[in-house]
């Protein structure tokens, strides 16, 4: 925790004192290079946003700070499960997004860019009979480097899916387009995961659910100020957004569905990881507008 003192670019508060709400601690970081918002909870990014650029990621204005549900927004990691569970007893998208993580270390890097680590320690339990541990790194700057190692600590192999479940900030959902999954196939999770082809760019005219597995590593939003997204170790990308019926009924979302779109990066469904016991697999996220 030394190094964690030793940046004056990382300050602590809180949900209550940021947002208003109550109920979640925070960390800022204020660098010349950027600013960002990151909550100990899930070690989940809220805000980042590089100097002399547009806000990168969307947070709802609507979000609720409670201990133990995930914010609506930033970057909430989605991990040791996506999705739904096949045990619906089980909460959606795994368990590190509603726990609280450890903030290893934080420190200035040569460049100016601040380095954070966060960890998080699983003892196996009724949710996730294996014990795994999870190194989260990012390095904040004029863009967004975020690296994930996990490791199984478990005694046997386990299947691991998870996916940055990324919320960009963009100016209306119905006049943007993700490139670079053209012609690829994809699962349509508001179809029961039924196969559909990719013909052209894709674009959101109302719900969008959809699982690329196997994609490629790069894709752009465009929009007034094109964001980019390359990723190492990611084979899979999921883009969503809710649209207007079921956003309506989303009390974090409601009409601000059209701020935002989910382009997420991480390895679920065909990709998901078996780890061996004590194996280690990693992965990257370079995000940034041009
Ligand atoms: O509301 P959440 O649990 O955060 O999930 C939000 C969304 O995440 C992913 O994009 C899934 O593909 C969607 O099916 C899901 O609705």
């Amino acid at each position: 925790m030394t190094e964690v003192a030793s940046s004056s670019a990382v300050r602590k508060t809180d949900s209550g004192a940021l947002y208003g709400k109550p109920g979640l601690p925070l960390y800022v970081v204020e660098t010349p290079l950027c600013r960002a918002v990151i909550a100990q909870q899930g070690a989940q990014l809220l805000e980042f946003q590089a100097e002399g650029e547009e806000p990168l990621l969307w947070l709802s204005p609507v979000a609720g700070f409670a201990p133990g549900k995930a914010v609506r927004g930033g970057i909430p990691l989605c991990l040791p499960w996506f999705g739904i569970h096949p045990d619906k007893s089980k909460p959606k998208h795994g368990l590190v997004r509603t726990r609280p993580w450890a903030l290893e270390s934080a420190g200035t890097l040569p460049d100016g860019e601040v380095e954070l680590v966060f960890t998080y320690h699983h003892a196996a339990d009724a949710l996730f009979k294996s014990d795994f541990h999870c190194r989260y790194r990012m390095v904040l700057g004029k863009t967004l480097q975020l690296e994930l190692e996990l490791q199984n600590l478990g005694a046997a192999a386990a299947m691991y899916s998870w996916a940055w479940h990324t919320y960009f900030a963009i100016g209306d959902i119905e006049s943007v387009a993700v490139m670079g999954l053209e012609g690829g196939e994809y699962l349509d999770n508001t179809r029961g995961f039924a196969k559909g082809k990719l013909e052209g760019v894709l674009t959101f005219l109302g719900e969008v659910d959809r699982v690329f597995e196997g994609a490629p590593a790069r894709q752009q939003i465009q929009e007034a100020s094109p964001i980019t997204t390359s990723s190492e170790g990611c084979d899979t990308v999921i883009t969503w957004n809710p649209g207007k019926e079921l956003a309506a009924t989303l009390p974090d979302v409601g009409a601000h569905y059209r701020e935002f779109v989910c382009v997420e990066h991480g390895n679920a469904l065909a990709d998901s990881w078996e780890l061996a016991p004590g194996e280690t697999r990693s992965a990257r996220l370079l995000l940034g507008r041009e």
